[in-house]
Order: structure tokens, then sequence, then C-alpha cells
């Protein structure tokens, strides 16, 4: 008998940083593009495609793609119009893909360079909460479709992920509050001190002191790492990134992404807690612990009416679905959680119901 070993996914950096000073550089030690494509969207582009750029041109020759902005655009008509603009650059596997942006350009820049020419390497930058906590790392890419949340799409992981935090600046505040929702969800799943800290530092976070954000991305991003790396392809554990976003998809699609992710995945974190105190996996000060640092955020804000019958028809479409049951993250105490598989609908109505009377 003979045995391979295949070996484990290659490592990349994260590098957490102020500024761009050492973008061209931190490319340069991961790869040698001899063309380099950048994907943002119209409200980045304007603000910092120039400036990346500049030090891009010194590498390789640079092109760049710019969709409209938002989870509108995140649907296979954009990528193939980006598969259009790599074959008029002549991209090839020599190429680089540069995501610039939040969390929608990364995860169909990610898509496009999964999937052209069968995979070429791809950098993110991001440029959101969301995207600089939690979505540019782990190698989820992908679109929705038909509405449905990520619906098309691979695990591709990217070479690099290059934050500078200066750029949330320019973030509005209903995107920074939204993000925020994932650094919370990290905190509630694996990490109390992390949940400490955003108690603690609230007020520094949310003035965007460097300092304060540095610290709450290099930890948010360590719970991603260390789960993603433990199950990179969602087989188990990886399940509990998926934190209130059972629910929290289903909202999405329903408010027709008029409700941003974040924001719906705060009233999905809130829901499985509440499921959870009725089943007695947690307790009463777990719940309200979990709903007083969302509200802190200003997370939980009024929710629009929504219809409980056509939100749980979307649940039938969450990917941790299998044998006809749906996993659920349930909470436990802060920093942990557990996969359960026999939530019921009654339950999931119950838990939409206290959601329309806390956030009101
Ligand atoms: N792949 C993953 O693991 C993962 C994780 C979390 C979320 N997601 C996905 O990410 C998306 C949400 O990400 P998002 O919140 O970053 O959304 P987004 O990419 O739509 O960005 C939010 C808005 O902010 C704008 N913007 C981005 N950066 C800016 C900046 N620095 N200054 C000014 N404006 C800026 C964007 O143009 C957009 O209008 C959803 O599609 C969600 O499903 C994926
Ligand atoms: O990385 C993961 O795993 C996550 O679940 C992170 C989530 O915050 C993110 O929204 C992800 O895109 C959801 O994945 P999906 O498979 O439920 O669509
Ligand atoms: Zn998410």
């Amino acid at each position: 008998m003979k045995q391979l070993q295949k070996t484990a996914t290659r490592p990349y950096h994260i590098i957490v940083t102020t500024d761009f000073n050492k973008l061209k550089e931190s490319i340069c030690e991961v790869v040698k593009p001899s063309s380099i494509m950048v994907i943002t969207d119209t409200h980045v582009g304007p603000l910092y495609l120039e400036e990346v750029c500049k030090q891009l041109e010194t590498i390789a020759p640079v092109f760049s793609h710019q969709f409209e902005a938002g989870e509108q655009s995140k649907y296979l008509g954009t990528i193939t119009k980006i598969y259009d603009k790599l074959i008029e650059c002549e991209m090839d596997r020599s190429s680089l893909i540069v995501a610039l942006g939040g969390g929608v350009v990364g995860d169909m820049s990610g898509f496009v360079a999964s999937s052209y020419m069968r995979g070429i390497p791809f950098v993110q930058i991001p440029t959101t909460i969301v995207a600089q906590n939690d979505s540019s790392i782990g190698g989820k890419v992908g679109v929705d479709y038909l509405k449905h949340k990520n619906m098309v799409g691979a695990f591709y992981q990217p070479v690099l992920v290059y934050t500078n935090l200066s750029t949330l600046r320019t973030l509005p505040e209903r995107e920074m509050i939204s993000g925020l929702a994932e650094v919370l969800k990290h905190a509630f799943i694996k990490n109390k001190a992390l949940y400490d800290y955003l108690n603690d530092k609230k007020d520094k976070i949310l003035e965007q002191d460097l300092v304060a954000l540095e610290e709450m991305t290099y930890y948010s991003c360590l719970v991603k790492c260390s789960v993603v790396e433990e199950d990179t392809k969602e087989l188990g554990l990886r399940k509990i990134l998926n934190f209130g976003h059972t629910l929290g998809h289903a909202l999405e699609t329903v408010s027709d992404f008029t409700i941003l992710h974040g924001e719906c995945v705060a009233y999905g974190i809130v829901a499985a807690s509440f499921i959870s105190y009725k089943r007695g996996l947690c307790t009463q000060e777990t719940l309200e612990n979990v709903t007083n640092l969302c509200k802190s955020y200003h997370l939980l804000q009024p929710v629009m009416p929504f219809d409980i019958k056509e939100v749980l028809h979307h649940v039938l479409f969450d990917k941790k679905k299998a044998y006809g049951k749906v996993a659920f993250i349930l909470i436990n105490d802060i920093g942990a959680v557990e996969i359960v598989k026999d939530v019921t609908e009654d339950e999931m109505q119950q838990s939409l119901i206290y959601i329309q009377e806390t956030c009101q």
C-alpha cells in the first residue's frame, strides 16, 4: 500500500496597518504578477483606486474594473462583465486580481479569481468593518442567486490580506455599525476577552480610535482564523461563524437587501439567543448580555415590518441544511456556542416575534 498526505491550505499574511505604504512590498513577497486587475465599486473606486494603483504600477501593468456599489450587484451578471474585462486585458494565469472594497467586492473578486482560467491569485484590500474583520479572511467567495444569499461560490483563499484601517474614515456610519455585528459575533461565539474589550472600549471603537480599532481587528481576525484553520470547508466547526445568519440571511433577502448584512446578523443573533434561552441552553443573563451589547453599538434598531412566514420560507435555502434539517448555532454562554439540528419552525417563529417586540 502507498499513502500520500495532501498538504494543508497555504498560509497567508493578514496585515493590519494604517496606510498603504507597505502594500507593494507585501504583495511582492508572495507573488510576481505579469499584470494586475484591481476590482472595486463605485463608492470605493473614487476614494482609493488612484492611491492603490500608484503603488501597484511599480510592480506590473495595472488595469481596473469598477461596478455599481451594493448587494444588488452581487450576482452573476456582474461576474460575467468582469470576465469580459479580464479577457479584454489579456489577463492570464500569471496575472493577479486585487479586491479593493467591502465584502461585496471581496466575495465577487474572489469568485472571479477562483474560476477564471480555473484559478488565479488574488489579494484582498478590505475597506469596511465587515471585510476587515470577517469576509476578507477564510476564502468564502461567491454571489447571490435568485436573491438567495451566496448560493453560488467556492472556497478559495487570497494570497494576502492587506488592511488599511484609515480607509474606515470615509465609511458611512450605518455601514460601520452594521459591520460591528460580525465582530460582536466573533466575541459571542468564541472569545469572552473580546466581549469584555468591546464593552470597555465601545466609545473609542465608535469614534474610530486607530489603536482601539487595531486591537479589535486583531482579536476578531484571530477568532476567524482559528475556526477556519480547523475546518476550512465548513464540514463542522466552521458553522459557528454562521451564528445569527440562519434567520439573518432570510431577513436580508425578504427586505430585498434594504436591511444591511450586519444589521440582519444582529437580529439573527438575538433570535438565536432567545431560542437558546427558551431551551435552557443559556441563562436570561446571557440573552440580556448579548442583546445589550448589540444595543450599545446601536444595532437592533426598530425592525421594518416583515412577514414571518416569508422569512421562514427563505430559511430553507440556508446552506447549513442537510437531509432536510437546517443546522442552527445556539449560545451557551458568552464565548461558547453549539450546533443544533432540531430547531423547530415554531421556535424560529417565536424568536422572530421576540425580535419584532424587542426591536421597536
Ligand atoms: N466571505 C465571507 O466570509 C463574508 C463574511 C461576512 C460578510 N460577507 C458578505 O459581505 C457583504 C457585506 O459586506 P460589506 O458590509 O463590506 O458590504 P459592501 O461591500 O456592500 O460595502 C458597504 C458599502 O460601503 C461602501 N464602502 C466600502 N468601503 C468604503 C470606504 N472605506 N469608504 C466609503 N464607502 C465604502 C461600499 O461601496 C458599499 O456601499 C455581504 O454580501 C455579505 O454576505 C461575506
Ligand atoms: O466565514 C464564514 O464561514 C462565515 O459564515 C462568515 C459569515 O459572516 C459570512 O456572512 C458568510 O458569507 C456566510 O456564509 P454562508 O455560507 O452562510 O453564505
Ligand atoms: Zn456574515
